[in-house]
């Protein structure tokens, strides 16, 4: 499968906690990420769809500017908690990577392309990943 990628990175506040929990219990599971913190994201996207005749799949800008519009523009420099979509759910890359994918994925079939991955890493280190078989 063919496919394209770009990479956008982007700085975000959060802290990991349950609502229906105790500041100790909170701290208990999160440790540390229950407090406020930042990290500097660095967000994958991948698609695949036909080689159209100019030669791509899709003009790297264009898929800039959708990711930046949908997804960066809201997210950086923000507190992530206070965006609605983590009203009711921990900041957790896991959920954040999900999201993305669930709010990218409408716009990008609607021009025939598939979005085929999202990969967020909140450190070097640690990332999350989804594909679209899930
Ligand atoms: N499965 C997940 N585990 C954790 C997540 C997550 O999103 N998914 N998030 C966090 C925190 O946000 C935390 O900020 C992670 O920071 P990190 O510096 O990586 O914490 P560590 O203690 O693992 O690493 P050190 O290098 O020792 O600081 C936590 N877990
Ligand atoms: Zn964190």
């Amino acid at each position: 499968m063919l496919t394209i990628t770009r990479q956008f990175k982007f700085d975000a506040a959060h802290r990991l906690f349950l609502k229906n929990l105790t500041h100790r219990e909170n701290h208990d599971i999160f440790g540390k990420c229950s407090k406020v913190h930042g990290h500097t994201y660095c967000l994958k996207i991948t698609i695949s769809g036909k080689v159209q005749p100019t030669g791509m799949i899709l003009n790297f800008t264009d898929l800039k500017r959708i990711v930046e519009t949908r997804i960066i523009d809201r997210y950086d420099h923000s507190f992530l908690n206070d965006l609605d979509e983590y009203k009711d759910l921990p900041t957790t890359a896991e959920n954040m990577a999900l999201y993305i994918f669930k709010a990218l994925s409408p716009c990008l079939k609607s021009r025939d392309l598939t979005l085929t991955r999202v990969v967020l890493y909140e450190t070097p280190d640690s990332w999350a990943t989804v594909t679209s078989d899930v």
